[in-house]
């Protein structure tokens, strides 16, 4: 098998890639009842990004929205890091990690947000980005917001220009674009 059969092609247009995108995320996004608690409809990206076609074009779609505007980008742990990781390596540009208390080993800011399931804490390292980069916050699930709303705030403490965040499921009953208010949001799907 030659390197041209293994990865998928790229679409050649931007409105292509969404499309392809927003394709793949009805397709092969899961429904989960009663997880991680009984009430919540849990929605699973993973099967969207052990596809290669569906993974590339979500990677890509994400990029191409925010073309140009971004010197790192920043993901939340944990499925936001495997979007930051391919979208910071596709455009050329450096990753932030956005971790869950208690991992980060340097000085942090810590926020701590209330969940559609339960309460959590982020922190982020206070010195890994030069003051005034510009970056681009990824997440998978856009439910309530709170966890972009911690993200947010914990860049911008860390002296960062956050310049959209961007996700691949907005969950709208949720309403999670109200916790971020003021900052650009773009989804590629919303259910
Ligand atoms: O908009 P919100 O209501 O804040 O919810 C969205 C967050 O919830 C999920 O992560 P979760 O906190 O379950 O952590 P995990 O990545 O460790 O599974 C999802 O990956 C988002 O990060
Ligand atoms: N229903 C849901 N599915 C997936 N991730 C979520 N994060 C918060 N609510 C969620």
């Amino acid at each position: 098998m030659s390197e041209t059969d293994r990865l998928p092609a790229r679409t050649p247009d931007a409105s292509g890639r969404a499309a392809h995108a927003r394709d793949a995320v009805d397709r092969l996004c899961a429904r989960v009842p009663d997880f991680p608690s009984p009430g919540i409809m849990f929605r699973d990206l993973t099967p969207v990004f052990s596809d290669a076609q569906a993974f590339r074009a979500v990677v890509d779609a994400l990029a191409d929205a925010f073309a140009g505007q971004f010197d790192a980008v920043a993901g939340v742990e944990a499925r936001g890091f495997l979007l930051a990781a391919a979208v910071g390596y596709a455009t050329g540009t450096g990753v932030v990690t956005v971790r869950k208390a208690g991992k980060l080993p340097r000085a942090v800011y810590r926020e701590s947000y209330d969940l559609e399931y339960g309460q959590a804490s982020l922190e982020i390292h206070q010195a890994d980005l030069p003051a005034g980069t510009r970056v681009l916050l990824l997440d998978d699930v856009l439910a309530t917001g709170g966890t972009l709303a911690a993200a947010g705030a914990l860049l911008e403490q860390a002296g960062a220009v956050v310049v959209g965040c961007g996700v691949v499921l907005e969950l709208a009953d949720l309403t999670g674009r109200a916790a971020l208010a003021g900052r650009r949001v773009h989804a590629l799907e919303t259910v």
